[in-house]
Parts: C-alpha cells; sequence; structure tokens
C-alpha cells in the first residue's frame, strides 16, 4: 500500500544512506550531523559511487508531468516549499488504496513509492533492458488520486496514467498546466553554483578518453546539490549561459528549469559549412578528441521511433525547438553529418533531423562493427574501444543520406555483380523451347510480352504451349486470366499438350488414341500443381487492379513466375471522364509491368489488332493493335503470332512467330522463327522437327 513517508520513516531511510561507503567528498558530502538539515526530497534516492557507465545519453522524455517545457525531468531546486513535511499534507486512503490496485494490475508496484514527486521504479515492460536499471518514472499526485508513468529507455517509451475514479480530481492536470507557461530565467555560472569538476569526475571522463583540456574548452562543471554530485553541461549562445543540464549518478539527466533547449556546443558550429549533429553531450566531446569541434548535440536525445505526420510548423514543433530555435546557425551548413546512435531510436532522430533539416544536404555515418553481429553504437563508444583517429575515418567516410527515390549505380552494384556472375539466374531468360526462338526470343523473369495476331492465328495456343515448355524445362508456375476459355476447354487444351494426345477421338483426333483415364488423372495434378486461374466469378468484367491484386497473392501464396492476360479486350476498361484511351492504356501497362518488375513476374498480355480493312493475310504489325501506341512503346517484347492458312501458299501447319520488339539485346532480336502446329494435341514444334516430316 502507497504510503507518505513519516518523519521517522524518512529519518530511517537516511540513516541506512548515511552508512553507504562514502569514497569522496565529492561524491556524498552528508554526514549524520547533516541529517536534520535535508529536505524530504532527498529521501528516495541512495547516494552511491558515481559509477562510470558505457550509455552516454540523454534520456528522451516526453513526460506530461512534473516537468519543465524542455522535456527533461526538472529536479525541484531546495527551497522552504519542498521540504514541508509531507505528513501535513491531506490524502485519501481508498483512493490511494484503489490506484495502488490498479497499478499492481499493470505490474507497477508502489508500495515504496512517495506521493508527490519522481519515483524511479524497474519498468515491468522492458525490466530496464540489460542494466536492468530504474527507467520507470512514476508520479503520483500529492493528493493520491492520479498517477502517471513513463518508461525513460528510447526503446521502451512505455507511459500512461490512471486514476482512482474515473471522475477523480487530481492536482495532476492543473499541476501541468502550470508547468506550461514558463518564462525562460537568466542565469550564470554563479547564480547555478556550479563549481570546477573534481579530480574524480576529471578522471571518470578520462575513462571515457575525454581529455581535461576538451572538457576545459567545453566548461564542463559539476554541481553538488545536497549530498549529490551531478555532471553540469552548460549550454552557450554566443558566450552566454542559456542553459544547464545535468547528469547524475543513477544516469538521470535533467536541465535548469524554465531555460531554453538549445542545441550543446552551439557556438562550436557558428559559420561552419561542415557540421556534425550528435545524439548527447558526451559524444559531442568525444568528437572533439578526434578533432571535430564543429560538433553540436541534440539536447534530449532520440525518440523512440519516427513520427508517421507531417512535419509540424515552426510554432507546433515543439519537440525539435532546438532546431528552430538554432536556425540562424544551421541553415548555412551546406553538409549536414548525422552521427546519431546506431540503434532504431538513433536512426528515428536522424530521420526527424533530416526531414527538418533537408535531406539533400544531410549525411549519414556507419558506425564500426564491435563483433560479427553487432556494431559500436556511438562516438563515445568507437572513441573509447577504436581510438579517436578511428571515429575521424568514420566521420570522413560518412555516406548521403538516402533520399527515396533518388540513387546511386553504388547502390546496385552487388546486383551488378551478380548479374556479370550470372548468379541472379536466368540473365539470358529462358529458353522458349523451341530452337527457331533462340535467337530472338527469351523469357525473362519481370517482363511485359505483348502477343498479338489476327483471330484465330493460334495466339493462345502458342503461349499455353511456350508455358508448358517453361514449366518442363524450369518448373515455373502460371496465373492465367482467359476470360475467353471455358475452364473445362481451357484444361483439355492443356492437358492435350502435356500428355501429347487427343482429348477425344473425334474428327480433330485424327486416329490418335485419345488420353486414357489414367493420363487424365496425370494431367489433372499436373494442372492443379501448375496453374491458377484467375476468373469473375460473375457477370461482370474484371478490371486490371482486381487481376493484378490476385496475380500478387498468386505469387506469394504459390511462387508463380507468369501471368496470362488473355486478352486485353475482355478486361473492365472504364475511364475516367477526362481521360483518353491512350492515357488509359498507357495508366493500365504501366501498372502490369511494376507488377511484373516488383514480383519478377513474366506477364503475356494478349491484345486484338484492330479490325483491318483489305487485310491482303499478311502478318499485322504492333501498331495495328486496337487501342494505342502505347502497347508497343511500353512492353519489354512484341510479338506477332500468324499463321499460314491457303495451302497454295505452303504447309497449313507452318506457323510464323514474328519477334517484332526486343527491348534487352541480351536475351534476343527482331525476327522471324517458323514452328508448326500440331493440331491433334495442340503442341508447336520446330518446323524442320514436325512429326511426320
Ligand atoms: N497453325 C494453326 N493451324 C490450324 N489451326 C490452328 C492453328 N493455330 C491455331 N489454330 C486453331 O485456331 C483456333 C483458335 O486458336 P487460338 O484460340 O489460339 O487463336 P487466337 O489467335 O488466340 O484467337 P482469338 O484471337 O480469337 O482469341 C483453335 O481451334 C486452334 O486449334
Amino acid at each position: 500500500m502507497l504510503r507518505f513517508p513519516s518523519h521517522n520513516q524518512r529519518l530511517q531511510l537516511l540513516r541506512k544512506l548515511t552508512a553507504f561507503p562514502m569514497p569522496s567528498k565529492h561524491f556524498l558530502a552528508s554526514s549524520s550531523s547533516f541529517l536534520p538539515l535535508l529536505p524530504p526530497k532527498y529521501f528516495h534516492t541512495p547516494s552511491k559511487r558515481f559509477l562510470p557507465s558505457l550509455s552516454s545519453k540523454p534520456i528522451p522524455k516526453t513526460l506530461t508531468f512534473s516537468l519543465s517545457t524542455n522535456g527533461f525531468c526538472s529536479l525541484p531546486s531546495p527551497s522552504p516549499a519542498h521540504s514541508q513535511d509531507l505528513d501535513d499534507q491531506p490524502s485519501d486512503k481508498r483512493s490511494l488504496q484503489i490506484l495502488e490496485h490498479k497499478l499492481d494490475q499493470l505490474g507497477i508496484d508502489i508500495t515504496q513509492c512517495v506521493a508527490g514527486r519522481e519515483n524511479r521504479l524497474k519498468c515491468p515492460s522492458c525490466n530496464g533492458g540489460d542494466s536492468e536499471e530504474l527507467s520507470l518514472s512514476l508520479f503520483i499526485s500529492q493528493d493520491g488520486y492520479s498517477a502517471s508513468w513513463m518508461c525513460f529507455r528510447a526503446k521502451c517509451g512505455w507511459k500512461g496514467h490512471t486514476k482512482a475514479f474515473a471522475e477523480g480530481k487530481s492536482t495532476f492536470k492543473s499541476y501541468s498546466r502550470v508547468n506550461k507557461a514558463k518564462v525562460e530565467r537568466q542565469i550564470t555560472v554563479e547564480s547555478l553554483q556550479l563549481e570546477p569538476l573534481c579530480n574524480q569526475l576529471i578522471a571518470y571522463f578520462a575513462e571515457r578518453m575525454i581529455s581535461a583540456e576538451t572538457l576545459k574548452r567545453n566548461g564542463i562543471m559539476e554541481k553538488m546539490t545536497g549530498d549529490e554530485i551531478a555532471i553540469a553541461f552548460p549550454y552557450w549562445r554566443k558566450g552566454k549561459l542559456v542553459s544547464c543540464k545535468y547528469r547524475d549518478i543513477t544516469k538521470r539527466f535533467w536541465q535548469e528549469k524554465d531555460t531554453e533547449k538549445i542545441l550543446y556546443g552551439l557556438d562550436d558550429i557558428e559559420n561552419e559549412s561542415d557540421i556534425i549533429i550528435v545524439e548527447g553531450e558526451m559524444d559531442k566531446l568525444a568528437m572533439e578528441e578526434a578533432g571535430f569541434r564543429n560538433c553540436v548535440s541534440v539536447p534530449d536525445g532520440a525518440p523512440p521511433s519516427v513520427s508517421k505526420k507531417e512535419v509540424p510548423t515552426e510554432e507546433q514543433d515543439t519537440k525539435y525547438q532546438y532546431l528552430w530555435n538554432c536556425k540562424e546557425y544551421l541553415k548555412e551548413a551546406s553538409r549536414v553529418i548525422l552521427a546519431t546512435d546506431g540503434d532504431p531510436p538513433g536512426q528515428a532522430l536522424a530521420e526527424e533531423l533530416a526531414r527538418r533539416l533537408g535531406r539533400e544536404r544531410c549525411w549519414r555515418v556507419k558506425w564500426p562493427k564491435k563483433n560479427d553481429v553487432d556494431h559500436f553504437k556511438d562516438a563515445n563508444e568507437v572513441l573509447m574501444y577504436l581510438g579517436p583517429s578511428a571515429l575521424k575515418d568514420v566521420i570522413d567516410n560518412a555516406e548521403l543520406y538516402p533520399i527515396r527515390g533518388l540513387f546511386n549505380f553504388r547502390d546496385f552494384f552487388d546486383e551488378i555483380d551478380q548479374y556479370y556472375h550470372r548468379t541472379l539466374g536466368y540473365e539470358f531468360g529462358v529458353s522458349t523451347g523451341w530452337r527457331a526462338l533462340d535467337n530472338l526470343y527469351n523469357v525473362v523473369p519481370g517482363e511485359l510480352t505483348i502477343v498479338t495476331g489476327v483471330p484465330n492465328s493460334g495466339k493462345s495456343e502458342w503461349i499455353d504451349s511456350l508455358l508448358c515448355n517453361l514449366n518442363g524445362s524450369v518448373g515455373w508456375k502460371f496465373a492465367l486470366c482467359s476470360m475467353e476459355n471455358k475452364v473445362r476447354d481451357h484444361g483439355r487444351k492443356l492437358i492435350e499438350k502435356y500428355v501429347k494426345r487427343p482429348f477425344f477421338d473425334t474428327g480433330y483426333g485424327s486416329n490418335v488414341e485419345r488420353i486414357s483415364v489414367q493420363d487424365l488423372e496425370k494431367g489433372k495434378k499436373w494442372l492443379s500443381d501448375t496453374f491458377y486461374l484467375i476468373r469473375c466469378e460473375n457477370d461482370s468484367l474484371p478490371n486490371i487492379e482486381w487481376v493484378l491484386d490476385l496475380a500478387r497473392a498468386a505469387v506469394l501464396r504459390h511462387g508463380i513466375r507468369g501471368l496470362v492476360i488473355d486478352p486485353y479486350n475482355e478486361l473492365d476498361h472504364q475511364r475516367r471522364a477526362n481521360q483518353t484511351e491512350t492515357e488509359y492504356v498507357s495508366q493500365m501497362l504501366t501498372k502490369i509491368k511494376r507488377f511484373a518488375q516488383h514480383h519478377s513476374c513474366h506477364v503475356w498480355f494478349v491484345a486484338h489488332p484492330r479490325q483491318l480493312h483489305q487485310w491482303t493475310g499478311a502478318p499485322p504489325n504492333l501498331y495495328d493493335i486496337s487501342g494505342s501506341a502505347h502497347f508497343i512503346n511500353k512492353c519489354d517484347n512484341g510479338i506477332v503470332i500468324h499463321r499460314n492458312r491457303d495451302p497454295e501458299a505452303g504447309p497449313v501447319d507452318l506457323v510464323q512467330v514474328c519477334v517484332r520488339k526486343v527491348r534487352n539485346k541480351v536475351v534476343g532480336n527482331i525476327g522471324d522463327a517458323f514452328l508448326s502446329y500440331d493440331r491433334v494435341t495442340g503442341i508447336y514444334n520446330d518446323f524442320d522437327e514436325r512429326p511426320n516430316q
């Protein structure tokens, strides 16, 4: 049960604290004779040695309680107002019991907590990470009616608030409102009672490879508050002290109340064309050790993630006010190197900075590898473990901050290497299975082939035959959007090609024995293993988006490598009122091509030629496709299927495959190939290899 400490309890606690070993007067200035003077606010933080720790980061905070507008926990300065005995405050035991119960259900144990001020606990959500730090900051209103909490660990950031009663009145709201209306204070080193760093703190910095010279130049000081010592990072602008940030033994950061939040080290970037932005004061100092003074640190760490919202206006961008109020310093920089932490919050911070500073002038760093798996996470770590020259290398090798949609060939060198060494697969395309076409047309995943030809020329038959060949040679699977075909007819034609026998023993079977029941079963299995059908189950015509959505599902679910849309005119082509057919076709083909490329899926798109007046019997032209010249402009490959129908002119099984466009010279050429069509099985063969020759 939460309780307010009695005077006796506080004395007991204080006695415990003073029994803790005190290595230095700087770390703990108290003695038992000092006891009665200590205000209660110091009771909850046991003093301990100021241990060196790897983390140099301020903790991002969006606390809505007991905070100054700068986002850092502002410890109230010792004042008579805070030293009054809490026992004198009113409390409502019932509301406390309810609050305790509610928090207990969330895993927050408040039995040792004190109302009316910040309490540090283990966060039930993240357990304080590897170091198991007391990262949960819990504030219980003095009247015990409400509680708010937030985990300071950027990776966690769990926060929330609750009230004992749904309608319970709490002092919390009015408290935070008061805090919002703040006037910035005028401060000096003297008024803050900052003192030169003691030897122990200088040694602490030395362990982090920060020299006394760097500390001196940056005016790093210390501040004693009662029995506690804290490092003081003064924030200067044009030589005037604007704010001061502190770091205490529990790795807690806070900033002078009612002071402006600006970039740390601001004067060091004045008139600099190259500037570095880091995520903490220690990293700013580390950069100096590597020879870079032109560096600033953000004042309050990194956000847990990138905001999904647009960048707010200057007035509303409260979280990043430090960029706006330092814009005079930032605007001249032509190169901003974002050297934030390598962890997700650090990268989120880099993105938030780049969004505001303009990606085009931003660069980013790659932190070196620590071992096979991990990287060093920040400047101070690199300085400590690899030294100043390694840190200098990191900055010297900064790379352009990526801009979505803007690339360099370098970004693709891995892929180009794989292409050269032919380890990507299908670099030369897959053979159609017909020797006559090997130099003309090979099937490349991710390309679009437009197939045309006069009605009944055999376009669908040829594509089906091609799919059978591809399945036989490389095992590809396909989605078929063939609206003109009845499913059973299409199945029949495909099985005939697979089994190489006629489905029936009627006229076209030409006395060849029809497929057996066993063959039918074999054929059905092959059908179901190889093809997926995209069909509109009602009378309506499918539109291209609908087809591509289903094809996408077939890629993801069944790994198809090819899609047939046969024919174009069976799709729903309703256009916007102000859209021309040319515009419509262009957009439709763009969508198809994007699908093909994105999913490495080849698309065959069958389009009819417009009505040919005075047709002489010659193969149509790709520009004859009804609708738009975009068909030939946009496709990767354009093929016309043509067949001889005049016995006088030559064999009637002769099929001319006219390759009229091949965009990729690696995989083909313009030219004609001749195949023969076996009407019994629907199989195409190289003309000189046709059966019964
Ligand atoms: N070279 C050929 N010789 C004889 N018949 C053929 C030949 N090619 C195709 N056929 C026959 O023509 C008919 C139509 O074939 P297919 O459906 O493939 O043509 P298509 O060009 O796709 O037709 P459409 O433009 O009407 O869709 C089928 O019955 C097929 O057997």
